[in-house]
This record gives C-alpha cells, sequence and structure tokens, in this order.
C-alpha cells in the first residue's frame, strides 16, 4: 500500500526499555521532533531523534522523493530497528515521514534492477536469488513488529501499507489516504499487506476489496475500519497526539508493556488455548518483576503509574 496526502507518519514503538525520564509538554516534544535537518548518520533514507526519554522518533527522510523506499531504506530501516531494540534508554518509537507524504511505496526508479533483473544462470537460480530479495524486504518491516510496541501514521501508499501493519498503533490526518496499489505495477503484495492488514481490518471482503481494486480509501473509511484508531485534524496535532500516546506507553513498566505487546502478537497468530499456554509460561516468569509490587503500591496510594521509577529492562 501506498499512502498519500497526510503529511507525516507517527509510528510509535516500544522497544524493550526502560523507563526515567521527564514527561514534556507535546508542544515541547512537537518542535523537537520537527527535524527537517536530514538523514542522521550513518543513515541516508532515516532521520532519527530522541524527542523525549524513552522516545525515539524514526523518521522517513526523502521527502523531495515522497519517501520512496529505495534500496538503501530497505536495510537501513532493518539495522536502525535493530540498533533501537538494544538500546536500553528507548521504549517507545514513533515513525513518521517528513513532508507531506508518509510514503510513496516502493522507489520505483531505484528498485527496479533487483526485482526485475534477477541474477542466476537459469530459471531455478534466478528463482532463488529472487526469494532471498523477498525475504530479505520482508524484514524489514517484520523487524518493526518484533520490537515496537506501537505506531501511528499518515497517508500511504503499498509499501506503506505493508510498513504500518506491521505496527501497533496507526494514526493519520484527515486528509490522509490510503492505496494497496501492488495490483496496478503487476505484482502481488509481498510484504506484509496481504498477510497483516486481514489481522487488522475485521471485514474480509473490505480486504480483498482494497487489494483487488487500488482503491484509495480515505481517512474516515480508514477510521471506521479499523486501520487507524484515531484521526486528527492535521500533522501538527496527530504528531502531538501521537507522543503524548508514546509518553503514556514510556511511563508503563517496560516488563508489563513489551510482554503486551509480545502476547497480543501470538494471540494473533495463533489459537486462544496456544495464547494462553504462551502467556503462563512468559508471565511464570515476568510476574516475579518487582514492577508488579511498585505498580500496585502506587494504586494503592492512589498514584499515577507514572510517578514509579521502573529498573530498565
Ligand atoms: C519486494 C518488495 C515489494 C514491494 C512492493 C511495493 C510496491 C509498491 O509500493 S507499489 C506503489 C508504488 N508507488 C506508486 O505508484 C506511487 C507513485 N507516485 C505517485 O503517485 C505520486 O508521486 C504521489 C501521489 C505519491 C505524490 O504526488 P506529488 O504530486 O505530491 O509528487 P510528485 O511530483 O509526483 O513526485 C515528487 C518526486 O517524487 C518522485 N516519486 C514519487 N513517488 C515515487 C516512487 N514510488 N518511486 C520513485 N520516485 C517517486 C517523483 O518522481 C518526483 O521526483 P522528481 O521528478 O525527481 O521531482
Amino acid at each position: 500500500m501506498y499512502v498519500q496526502r497526510a503529511m507525516l507518519s507517527g509510528i510509535i514503538r516500544s522497544a524493550l526499555t526502560k523507563n526515567r525520564g521527564l514527561w514534556l509538554p507535546s508542544q515541547v516534544m512537537v518542535r523537537t521532533m520537527s527535524s527537517s535537518s536530514g538523514p542522521t548518520s550513518p543513515y541516508t533514507t532515516l532521520s532519527i531523534s530522541r524527542p523525549t526519554e524513552r522516545v525515539t522518533h524514526v523518521e522517513l527522510h526523502r521527502p523531495e522523493k515522497r519517501n520512496a523506499m529505495n534500496k538503501a531504506f530497505w536495510s537501513e530501516m532493518v539495522d536502525c530497528f535493530n540498533e533501537i531494540a538494544a538500546d536500553p534508554e528507548c521504549r517507545v518509537v514513533v515513525v513518521s515521514g517528513a513532508g507531506k507524504i508518509f510514503t510513496a511505496g516502493i522507489d520505483l526508479m531505484d528498485m527496479a534492477s533487483n526485482l526485475l533483473q534477477p541474477e542466476g544462470d537459469d530459471t531455478a537460480r534466478v528463482s532463488w536469488n529472487l526469494r532471498k530479495t523477498i525475504t530479505k524486504y520482508q524484514e524489514t518491516f517484520s523487524v518493526i513488529e518484533k520490537e515496537t510496541v506501537s505506531c501511528s501514521l499518515f497517508t500511504l501508499i503499498c509499501a506503506g501499507v505493508d510498513l504500518i501493519t506491521a505496527c501497533d498503533i496507526r494514526l493519520c490526518t484527515q486528509d490522509a489516504w490510503f492505496q494497496i496499489k501492488e495490483v496496478d505495477i503487476g505484482i502481488a503484495a509481498d510484504v506484509g499487506t496481504l498477510h497483516r492488514l486481514p489481522k487488522v481490518i475485521g471485514s474480509r471482503s473490505l480486504v480483498n476489496e482494497l487489494a483487488l481494486t487500488a482503491r484509495k480509501m480515505y481517512a474516515d473509511e480508514a477510521k471506521s475500519s479499523g486501520l487507524v484508531s484515531r484521526v486528527f485534524a492535521d500533522k501538527e496535532t496527530m504528531m502531538a497526539g501521537a507522543l503524548e500516546m508514546a509518553g503514556e506507553i514510556a511511563a508503563r513498566s517496560p516488563v508489563a508493556v513489551q510482554g503486551t505487546k509480545i502476547n497480543l502478537v501470538y494471540a494473533r497468530d495463533h489459537s486462544v488455548a496456544e495464547g494462553l499456554d504462551y502467556i503462563a509460561t512468559w508471565n511464570m516468569s515476568m510476574l516475579q518483576t518487582q514492577d508488579v509490587m511498585k505498580s500496585a503500591q502506587a494504586a494503592m496510594e492512589r498514584k499515577s503509574p507514572k510517578t514509579v521509577a521502573f529498573s530498565k529492562l
């Protein structure tokens, strides 16, 4: 899918991190997040910042090309999210796109050679190499799902839908639209949309319609169908909302947040019985965290969980 029109997308993802840090007013955070200075070294397509403690902002940053996903992007996302996952200071990630569009999807100019002229001495070898390429590109978005707790959005197209459906929370602007455009360029979407979107949107018929016709879906329908949970008037208020939400998540026990995220993803892909079995095993160790006692004590004292100092995970 590709998302256009909405200016940015914010994805919030919670890594396994820690706590501690000030909660800044949203206005401050928004200002801090408005990085239009360009990609952050060593990346050429991403701008990384830390708007507040425990929250990392990953901004797709090729606005002049509508954040189209070129070859560098596909590998930089993996490196970036692996690095964030290893960062004990980060608990939530907000992903957005610089400029007026979250992403125009795959970079049709830069990616053509990879997909249309794969190397190999015969059909089997060409196919083998192409399969390796596809699975590598799948990892670009799967890495978000593995390490993230939430995400928010905007306007996007094709590969943009692959990206947002790997996120936990999606937000968009009122002028956002979403499009699963793969059939228009002669391919079946293969990096996540067809597999995750049916788990996000309740109506199988709507998923089929969008994927088979490439019809644009606008913000109101995205909200009513469940693709996004909130719609904001403009990009600025959306970012403020995303950061406020990120702060709410980041302030809570990282053991509880990470366990909730991982078990929600597990439950999505397994039966109820399997999910119950999984969380029993999960919690036989995680229930022993000091976070339970600290949180319970705060609740008894009528204090917000945000006042509790949780250890880093
Ligand atoms: C194994 C991997 C599988 C992954 C599959 C993924 C598939 C897909 O993502 S299919 C979708 C492909 N994307 C598109 O078809 C979108 C094409 N772009 C547009 O329709 C428009 O650009 C858009 C509506 C997004 C924005 O329109 P706007 O008027 O705001 O901007 P433009 O003047 O059209 O574009 C500005 C510059 O950006 C370049 N650009 C835009 N999209 C792409 C793209 N997808 N790939 C490469 N480049 C793109 C556009 O050429 C302009 O560049 P320049 O002429 O140098 O200024």
